[in-house]
C-alpha cells in the first residue's frame, strides 16, 4: 500500500530522517518507536505532505506521491490524525464527522462508524469542547473513516488516556484492521503498541535501527523499554 524509499528529511540545516526505508500493506497495523525528537511526527508529516524539505521516494498503491499535495494525498486515501486531534471544538460530533469532504470511495457510512464506534452516536449533539480525550481520539479516527482514508498515520493516539480507554482505542484499531485499512501508528507506549501491531520499526536519531515482528518486540520489551529510557 505503501513504500518508503531512502526517506531523509531536514529542517533547515538539521536533518531529522536518514534514509528511511519502510513500508506498510493493506489491512497492517505498523508502528514507529523511538525516544521523543527520533523523527516519528516528522514521518507522518512527510507521509501526509506536509513536510516538504525532503528527499527519497514515497509510493502510495504503486504512484509516486512525493510531489503532491497534502489534498491530493487525502484524496488517495491517506488518513491524518495528528496528536492534538484537531477537533473542531465549537461544532458538534455529529458536525465534526461531516464537516470534511468524502473523498474517496471506500468512504465509511455513519452506519459503520456508529457500528464501530458507538460513543460517536451517544455523543453527536455534544460540542467538540465536551468531548474527554480518549472521545476526542475517536472523533479524530472516525473522522478520517468518513472521509475514506484506507492508510491511517496516528500519531501517539494512547497519549495521555487512561488505561480503559487506551484499551478501548486499541480494541478500534483491531476492528478497523479487520476491515482491511492500514495503520502506521506513532507510539511511545510499548505496551500498547505491542497488542496492536503486527510490525515495529525503532527509531533512533532519524534512522530506522531494528525491524521487528510483534513477537520478537513482545521478547524484548524489557531492553525497548530501557532502549526508550521509559
Ligand atoms: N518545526 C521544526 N523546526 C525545527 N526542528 C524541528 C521542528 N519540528 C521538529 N524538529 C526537530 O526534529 C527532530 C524530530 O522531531 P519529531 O517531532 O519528528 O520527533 P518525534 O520522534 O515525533 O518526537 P516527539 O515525540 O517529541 O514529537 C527533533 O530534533 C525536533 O527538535
Amino acid at each position: 500500500m505503501i513504500e518508503i524509499h531512502g526517506l531523509s528529511a531536514n529542517y533547515g540545516e538539521a536533518r531529522v530522517l536518514n534514509d528511511v526505508s519502510l513500508e506498510v500493506h493493506q489491512g497492517e497495523v505498523v508502528t514507529l518507536v523511538g525516544r521523543n525528537g527520533a523523527g516519528k511526527t516528522t514521518m507522518l508529516r512527510s507521509i501526509m505532505g506536509l513536510h516538504r524539505d525532503l528527499s527519497g521516494s514515497i509510493s502510495f498503491d504503486g504512484k509516486p506521491i512525493e510531489k503532491w499535495s497534502p489534498n491530493a494525498r487525502a484524496r488517495a486515501g491517506i488518513g491524518w490524525v495528528p496528536d492534538d486531534r484537531g477537533i473542531y471544538a465549537s461544532l458538534t460530533v455529529a458536525e465534526n464527522l461531516t464537516l470534511p469532504p468524502v473523498v474517496h470511495k471506500d468512504a465509511w457510512s455513519m452506519e459503520q462508524i456508529h457500528a464501530t464506534f458507538p460513543r460517536m452516536r451517544e455523543r453527536r449533539s455534544s460540542m467538540g469542547t465536551q468531548l474527554s480525550g480518549g472521545e476526542q481520539q475517536m472523533l479524530a479516527i472516525a473522522r478520517v473513516l468518513r472521509m475514506g482514508s484506507r492508510l491511517l498515520l496516528l500519531d501517539e493516539p494512547s497519549e495521555g488516556l487512561a488505561p480503559v480507554i487506551v484499551q478501548r482505542i486499541g480494541e478500534i484499531i483491531r476492528e478497523i484492521k479487520a476491515q482491511g485499512v492500514a495503520v502506521l501508528l506513532v507510539e511511545q507506549n510499548v505496551k500498547f503498541a505491542s497488542t496492536v501491531a503486527d510490525r515495529h520499526y525503532l527509531l533512533s536519531q532519524g534512522r530506522v535501527v531494528e525491524q521487528l515482528s510483534n513477537d520478537d518486540f513482545k521478547a524484548r520489551e524489557v531492553e525497548l523499554l530501557e532502549h526508550l529510557g521509559m
